[in-house]
């Protein structure tokens, strides 16, 4: 059976709701021969075969096998194996997403970023490794202990002095931030990965921060599959819950002429978004 997941999350986890995954048939699948009616199972963290969209866990090992793993940085290596057992860790980024950051990053030259949405940090050491040594992140997250359970692993790394860590809401941090007339367009790159229902919230302030030319990235744009779901198929609450707001950027995104887009289904979708007045 192929299975669809929602992999990644946003405040519901912080509110401490269960995390499980929804399961959307596809043609060919035993699903859709089961008279194309939807099933719904509830699956705990340890037990998730990857956190992918692709249509077969073999297609998505065999990329991890053939194209990630083996150049994944060993400091990236240690901060994954070290979320894999935290009870939060479908959070996380997955590698072939870090990878694809790192690509993004080198091919634009950044050196000015930001990242709303730390957890152990995945994606900022990814993005951290990526920048030249006079890179710098501003780093946001409501939760610093989580981007404490992995800076221990960014420093062996060697790339912490690329670090500016925030604790707490994004959202005055953004607005902070837009006070002074020098962080307007700015940044080169801002990845998103966040409290879904702000996305637009988020997207309003970044545009301006932003240079143009510059990139921003949206995480969880295919918030598992869900967008795509009939509206009666069955999911769980948080999915349920967070499903409109991420229809709704995508939307706006779509119809937003400052930015040229491009979505892609990398972990659970990413969305791009070029700055181009
Ligand atoms: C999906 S995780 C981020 C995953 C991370 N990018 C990685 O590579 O593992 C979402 C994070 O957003 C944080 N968060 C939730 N609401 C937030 C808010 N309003 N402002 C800033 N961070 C928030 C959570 O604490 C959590 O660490």
């Amino acid at each position: 059976m192929v299975k669809h997941g929602l992999w990644k999350c946003g405040s519901s986890e912080e509110q401490g709701e269960s995390i499980s995954i929804l399961f959307l048939p596809r043609p060919n699948t035993e699903m859709a021969s089961n008279e194309g009616k939807h099933q719904t199972q509830l699956i705990g963290h340890n037990n998730l075969p990857h956190k992918s969209l692709l249509q077969s866990d073999a297609l998505y090992q065999y990329i991890l096998d053939t194209s990630v793993h083996p150049r994944e940085h060993e400091s990236l290596k240690e901060l994954r194996e070290m979320t894999e057992k935290h009870p939060r860790n479908l959070m996380a980024t997955p590698p072939d997403e870090g990878q694809l950051l790192s690509m993004l990053l080198k091919l634009t030259n950044a050196k000015k970023t930001m990242e709303i949405g730390v957890f152990t940090g995945y994606s900022l050491l990814s993005t951290a490794l990526a920048l030249p040594h006079d890179g710098k992140i501003l780093a946001m997250d409501v939760n610093r202990e989580y981007y404490e359970l992995g800076l221990p692993i960014i420093q062996k790394a060697g790339v912490a002095h690329k670090i500016d860590f925030r604790e707490g809401p994004a959202l005055p941090l953004l607005d902070e931030l837009l006070k002074d007339e020098n962080n307007k367009g700015s940044y080169d790159f801002i990845f998103v990965d966040a409290d879904k229902d702000n996305y637009l919230n988020y997207h309003k302030r970044v545009i301006e921060l932003v240079k143009i030319g510059g990139v921003i990235g949206y995480d969880n744009t295919l918030w598992g599959g869900s967008v795509a779901a009939p509206p009666d198929a069955p999911m769980m609450d948080y999915i349920i819950h967070y499903r409109p707001h991420v229809l709704e950027l995508n939307k706006y995104l779509g119809q937003d002429s400052r930015v040229e887009i491009c979505q892609l289904p990398v972990g659970d979708g990413i969305t791009l978004c070029r700055r181009i007045i």
